[in-house]
């Protein structure tokens, strides 16, 4: 019985994974999660309140103490399933140590929304490319599902994504809980790439709330922004895919409009005269979408796709751009 438990590690100590450990321990396919993040104190805090201190206090911690640790490799060595979900901007400082040994045999998921700075990869392809890791052993989770919403167990929908859609729905099982049901999906490019730019369109919707602009405008924006979405993904990984599905328009539609959305939030403040800096740190939290900006700024000199939604947002972010004046020209250029 033992030998057939699943053992999966979650890699990240932050909201996301928080309510991650939530599902993969309410699910009651049998499995024993391993829990590594950074941060020691907090570590010790979960292992004698069973609550972490600062992301989703409400959820009741339920894994072993002794499957917490900081020491990454000793957590990697003992899972099957590795789940990474850090921030991308500090991906490879969590896997400091870590070889393509290490990984070798075992299967990945990345929960990540974002691309790995410097590198400018989606996960997906800076896992392959620098652990030598088969990208038929990879596979991409996403939303559309924001971790407070697990938290409140409210219905929600998660898409696993596998080049072998077997393997995704073997491992769908270990997610599906009463609140939670898990599409599968064999587009690892266009989720994870649909996943990452949504983050920088939910930035323009906080931007364009916070200068002035109504539901109507908003309504327009998304639209756009779904076409823009396409336009990318179709480019950098020409399949038949239907843009309008859950994990493409879907993820985009509740990080557009939630109040829980990190980077809805982060773009509102920007709009209201905030610098990065002070937004970053009045946040507490991270808005993937301001590195992917960026990165997605250099990866599209390659494509060229027409973009002008996230063109004004890295105008603003890091151009210096005032975001009144970028909308407005942003706004001559939409239908
Ligand atoms: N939140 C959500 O609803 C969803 C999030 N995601 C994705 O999950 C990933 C994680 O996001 P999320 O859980 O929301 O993150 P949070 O903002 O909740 O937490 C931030 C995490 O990043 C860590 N961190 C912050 N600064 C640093 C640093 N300088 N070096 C190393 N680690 C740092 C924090 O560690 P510490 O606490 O020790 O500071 C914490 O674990 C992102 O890619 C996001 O897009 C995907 C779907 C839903
Ligand atoms: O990816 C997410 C929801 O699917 C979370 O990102 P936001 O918090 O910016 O919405």
């Amino acid at each position: 019985m033992e030998q057939n438990k699943l053992k999966i590690a979650v890699i990240g100590g932050g909201s996301w994974a928080t309510a991650i450990i939530k599902m993969l321990t309410d699910n009651t396919a049998p499995k024993e999660v391993f829990w590594w993040m950074r941060n020691e104190e907090t570590l010790q805090h979960i292992r004698k309140f069973r609550h972490n201190p600062k992301y989703l206090s409400s959820i009741a911690i339920c894994v072993k103490p002794e499957n917490l640790s900081t020491q990454i490799k000793e957590v990697v060595e003992k899972a099957e399933v590795i789940l990474l979900n850090v921030p991308a901007a500090f991906l490879k400082n969590a896997l400091e140590g870590i070889t393509a040994a290490d990984f070798k045999g075992k299967k990945i998921i990345s929960a990540i929304k974002g691309i790995v700075p410097d590198e400018n990869q989606i996960v997906g392809d800076f896992i392959h490319q620098h652990y030598q890791f088969p990208l038929d052993q990879f596979l991409v989770l996403s939303g559309p599902c924001h971790a407070e919403e697990v938290a409140l167990e409210k219905l929600s929908y998660l898409t696993l994504a596998s080049q072998d859609k077997k393997l995704a729905a073997e491992l769908a099982c270990y997610f599906n809980t009463r609140y939670i049901k898990t599409n599968i999906s064999d587009d690892i490019y266009g989720t994870e790439y649909a996943a990452v730019l949504k983050n920088i369109y939910a930035i323009a919707s906080g931007i364009c709330h916070a200068v002035g602009y109504g539901d109507n405008f908003q309504a327009v924006l998304i639209s756009n922004a779904i076409r823009e979405i396409k336009r990318f993904v179709d480019a950098v990984h020409p399949i038949t895919r239907d843009i309008n599905e859950s994990a493409y328009l879907g993820d985009l539609l509740v990080t557009g409009y939630s109040q829980f959305s990190r980077n809805r939030t982060f773009g509102n403040m920007i709009g209201k005269g905030y610098t990065v800096n002070s937004a970053q740190l009045e946040m507490n939290m991270v808005a993937e979408g301001y590195y992917a900006s960026n990165c997605l700024h250099e990866v599209n000199k390659k494509y060229q796709v027409d973009m002008p939604i996230s063109k004004a947002v890295y105008a603003i972010l890091y151009q210096k751009r005032s975001p009144v004046t970028e909308m407005k020209q942003l706004a001559e250029q939409l239908s």
